[in-house]
């Protein structure tokens, strides 16, 4: 499945059954069918698809030009109490340039080994599901040391501690977050001068596929995803960037180090359906990871200086 190719309007469209519709999609909390719902007050909706992987714009595509015209005029640039009060930014579309593709799926690894990326660890059932269940946040814990929901996995970060990552002890920062079904995460490489070496996501609830890029200038160049799908192989193949997939069980931890870390964008695409091997599994539980990473105090001095903020 891809899907439609939508062009970005350049204000000339005078009209169209397409909308692009911006500060709207799964990464601000509405989901597709929301989203349907309310255009759909206009019109018969054809469809309701992301216009790029920010997860904040859409493309709500009609049957008919007039639906999208009447939406254009009561939606547009006003509080939208259906949508919790949220003002939409409304352009015409046309039908025409590729954006992103859901279907550009490459092999999902469950085993990081099968990767090739250096530094990049995955350990299935780390935790157990009673273990999963039972630890609770607990919003006043004193914000300073890492709370004591967190003992036991701090504990068993000893398994890594014999791997020879002896900093794991120096832990000292959470991020708690929270992916309801259909919301990714954009690609990014953790700051370098913001944190150390050692990058540890432990997944709960629900699964995920994480994805990685790896650019060889260090930046994130042309988009790939406004590739279509030979481009996109042809990229790989000239090594504008290598990619790569993994798929993050519930109770299992990952550990970012060394390359996988410094120099491979991570992210997890904006998908409702995810494509495993050839399978599509429509993403029905929400996830939650709990990052866990050590402040860096001085300038990094890893070994990928065109990589990092510390050394340009
Ligand atoms: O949710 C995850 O597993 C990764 C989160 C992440 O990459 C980050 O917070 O920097
Ligand atoms: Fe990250």
């Amino acid at each position: 499945m891809g899907l439609p190719r939508f062009k970005r309007p350049g204000g000339t469209i005078e009209s169209s059954s397409n909308l692009y519709v911006a500060n709207c999609g799964p990464a601000v909390g509405l989901t597709f069918d929301t989203i349907e719902a309310v255009f759909g007050a206009y019109g018969p909706v054809k469809g309701v698809y992301l216009a790029d992987e920010s997860g904040t714009r859409v493309i709500v595509s009609y049957h008919e030009e007039r639906s999208a015209e009447s939406a254009l005029k009561a939606l547009s640039r006003r509080a939208c109490p259906e949508l919790g009060g949220r003002s939409l930014h409304i352009q015409y579309s046309v039908h025409s340039v590729c954006q992103v593709a859901v279907d550009d799926s490459i092999p999902v690894s469950m085993a990081a080994s099968e990767l090739d990326i250096p530094g990049l660890y995955l350990i299935h059932d780390f935790i157990s599901a009673e273990e999963e269940k039972t630890r609770n946040v607990n919003a006043n814990q004193y914000l300073g040391e890492l709370p004591s929901f967190l003992s036991p996995i701090l504990e068993k970060m000893s398994l890594f501690q014999k791997l020879g990552y002896a900093e794991t002890v120096l832990l000292d920062q959470l991020t708690v977050n929270e992916y309801p079904p259909g919301v990714g995460l954009s690609p990014h490489i953790d700051t370098h001068s913001a944190f150390e070496d050692l990058i540890f996501s432990l997944s709960l609830a629900g699964p995920c596929i994480m994805e990685f890029r790896k650019y060889s200038t260090g930046v994130w160049l042309t988009s790939p995803d406004t590739l279509n799908d030979e481009e996109a192989q042809n990229s790989e193949k000239s090594s504008k960037f290598l990619r790569r997939a993994i798929y993050l069980p519930p109770r299992s931890i990952l550990l970012l180090s060394g390359e996988a870390r410094y120099v491979w964008h991570h992210y997890i695409p904006h998908h409702k359906v995810d494509v495993v091997n050839d399978t599509r599994i429509r993403r029905a539980s929400r996830r939650v990871s709990f990052t866990l990473r050590k402040v860096r105090k001085g300038p990094c001095e890893c070994e990928f200086p065109e990589y990092c903020d510390s050394q340009k």
